[in-house]
């Protein structure tokens, strides 16, 4: 049996330009995983099994299609052990389905190579191939075309998910950007986000990044007053983040906001 981490992923930028061909959108996002997160562990077994979550789950969908590229019999049983709130804007699902795909793929008489298993991940989500990869990454295309960054990392991170969140479904979160023409100075902000990710050296340049063009939510206020040098909404939300250079200001921010919502308190992950 094998086991690893599946962390979470918070965006620390989110540029939304026009509707693609495929259904999705173009986008530049700054993804950046934290010391929060599920574990995966992967067995071999007769026929493929997923448990630990309730319900359909992507991780099947992950290692069936991985399957399906290798010409093999999906003979895996996969156990979730859940960590990261779901439907969260978190990534918890893409970051379970990519860690079950590397661990399977591990396990293939003959291992699919890295562009290989990137592209069964890319089928699966968005979000999926970033998990497969070490550090932050900028997506653009439609988040599955990733390009590795240099940024900071010696910063705190709080999570806060808001008592009573009803997640919209990210398909509807980018309808509802549709709707409201979100995608007016798409390469403006597309341009910025390349100059301030270039010029970005200490983590409180973080704050000079472009914000979630999906979402707001006045919890961002509520972390930049208790002394958040950066706050936002993660992916399509509910979820909001607030980066901290003190860990003692973290944990005081946490504290007070256990009033409206789960917190937690974590850092970049760091990959072992
Ligand atoms: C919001 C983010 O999480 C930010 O990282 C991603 O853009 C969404 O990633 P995800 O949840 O893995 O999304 P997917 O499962 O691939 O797609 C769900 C739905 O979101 C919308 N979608 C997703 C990605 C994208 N670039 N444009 C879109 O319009 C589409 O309607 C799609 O059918
Ligand atoms: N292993 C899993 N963990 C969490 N959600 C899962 C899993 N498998 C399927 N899902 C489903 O996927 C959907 C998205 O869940 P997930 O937790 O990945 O959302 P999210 O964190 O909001 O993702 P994103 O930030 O990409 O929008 C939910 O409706 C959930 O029921």
């Amino acid at each position: 049996m094998r086991r690893a981490p599946a962390p979470a992923k918070i965006n620390l930028s989110l540029v939304v330009g026009p509707l693609r061909d495929d259904g999705k959108h173009e986008v530049a996002t700054v993804l950046q995983r934290v010391d929060l997160g599920d574990c995966v562990s992967l067995s071999a077994a007769p026929v493929l099994d997923v448990v630990g979550f309730d319900g359909d789950t992507i991780v099947r969908a992950a290692l069936a299609a991985l399957a399906r590229r290798a010409g093999v019999e999906p003979r895996w049983l996969a156990r979730i052990a859940k960590a990261i709130p779901v439907a969260a804007g978190l990534g918890g699902g893409s970051s379970d389905a990519a860690t079950a795909l590397r661990l399977a793929n591990d396990m293939l008489p003959e291992p699919l190579a890295v562009d290989d298993l990137a592209a069964v991940a890319a089928e699966i989500g968005a979000d999926v191939p970033f998990f497969l990869r070490p550090g932050p990454q900028l997506g653009t295309a439609d988040g599955t075309v990733l390009a590795p960054l240099d940024l900071p990392q010696d910063y705190w991170v709080v999570l806060v998910l808001p008592d009573g969140a009803v997640k919209a479904s990210t398909a509807d979160v980018y309808r509802r950007f549709d709707e409201r023409d979100g995608m007016r100075g798409f390469e403006e902000r597309r341009a910025a986000l390349v100059d301030a990710l270039a010029a970005a050296r200490r983590a409180r340049d973080l704050a000079t990044l472009p914000g979630n063009d999906l979402a707001s939510s006045p919890l961002a206020g509520a972390l930049l007053e208790h002394g958040a040098f950066r706050a936002d909404v993660s992916g399509a939300g509910p979820s909001v983040y607030g980066l901290f250079l003190e860990q003692r200001r973290a944990e005081a921010a946490a504290r007070t906001l256990r009033t409206v919502g789960r917190t937690w308190v974590t850092a970049p992950f760091r990959d072992g």
